[in-house]
């Protein structure tokens, strides 16, 4: 995967993480790939433990991986100094917890909480800034108020003004929309990929919501420490000028060919040890093993559909070892 240049991508190989606790390791990455793209916006999906948090840790420069590489903007993650790293934290990446209590300082208002990161790092004309951020994220009538003042989804787009304070290239967010309803969370999500299309910010959000599909262009689904599918959506027009929205969903495949199949496939075709790969011309076809197909087959009569293997010959040809 050749390293792409430009600010606001995001860049992981073969990241791996291993926990050790009490002689026990847990490996929570293992070899995760993903390239997002500068200025798009990226949703995280995954089942609880699949290793999200983890990858938004290593990202946010909270945590150092334990192999692979991984860049952000430009910013090798493996091989930063802590004078780098405090630099990265405060200029190169915004971050935005679930705990809408975590993201702010309850004893500052809306307004100080957004100027505060500018303060830390010397920024001067603020107050316009504060502002524009506020009024961005469609909050600029609270900025005289505190925390415990504000609605959940007010202080989470607060939250995302503060994060996006000191023009970061990248906007890391964990479960911004946990603790909102339904309602709430569309307006954070709507605020969150408004204002960083406004400013050009690469986000990634790592989220259990299923509406968030709504707000984001791509969904990345990690499984077991690897992205393994990904929804892409795009709007096409057909022939009557219509416009729609389309989404396909596909598989990633890694540096070495390796995908993973979906387990609805896996399961539904009982594919199991081992399956036969099928080139065509213009896609891979995947079988079940043929002995157990074929034992199947079997014994389910002379009707049964002829297996690949049995089929006139064609075209396509099986895969040879050397190019799986
Ligand atoms: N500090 C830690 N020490 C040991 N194991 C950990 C640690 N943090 C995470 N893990 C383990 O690593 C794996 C991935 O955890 P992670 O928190 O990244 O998953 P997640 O997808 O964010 O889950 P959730 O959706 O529940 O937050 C899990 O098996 C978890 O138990």
């Amino acid at each position: 995967m050749a390293e792409p240049p430009g600010r606001g991508d995001i860049w992981c190989e073969d990241l791996v993480r291993i926990y050790s606790t009490e002689g026990v390791e847990v490996q929570a990455l293992q070899g995760l790939n993903l390239v997002v793209d500068p200025g798009d916006v990226v949703a995280l999906v995954g089942a609880s433990g699949s290793g999200k948090s983890t990858l938004l840790g290593i990202l946010s420069g909270l945590d150092r991986p334990t192999g692979g590489r991984a860049r952000v903007a430009g910013v090798d993650l493996l091989s930063m100094s802590r004078a780098q790293r405090v630099d990265y934290q405060r200029h190169t990446v915004g971050f935005v917890w679930q705990q809408t209590s975590r993201n702010l300082l309850p004893f500052l208002t809306a307004a100080e909480n957004v100027a505060l990161p500018m303060v830390i790092s010397g920024r001067t004309e603020r107050e316009q800034r504060v502002g524009e951020l506020l009024d961005l994220l469609d909050v600029g009538d609270c900025g005289a108020r505190r925390p415990a003042e504000l609605s959940g989804g007010q202080q989470q787009r607060v939250a995302i003004a503060t994060a996006l304070a000191n023009s970061p290239a990248v906007l890391l967010a964990d479960e911004p929309t946990g603790e909102l309803d339904d309602a709430a969370s569309a307006q954070v999500l709507e605020a969150m990929r408004a204002s960083a299309g406004e400013l050009g910010t690469t986000v990634l959000v790592v989220t259990h919501d299923p509406t968030v599909s709504d707000h984001v262009r791509r969904t990345v689904a990690i499984r077991d420490g690897r992205t393994s599918t990904e929804v892409l959506r795009y709007v096409v027009t057909d022939e009557s000028g219509e416009q729609r929205q389309v989404a396909k969903e596909y598989t990633v495949i890694d540096r070495a060919g390796r995908i993973q199949l979906p387990r609805a496939h896996v399961e539904e075709l009982g594919l199991r040890d081992r399956v036969r790969l099928e080139a065509e011309p213009d896609h891979v076809q995947v079988w079940p093993d043929d002995e157990e197909h074929a034992a199947g087959e079997r014994r389910d009569g002379p009707d049964r559909t002829p297996l690949p293997s049995e089929r006139e010959p064609r075209e396509s040809r099986p895969v040879p070892q050397e190019e799986r």
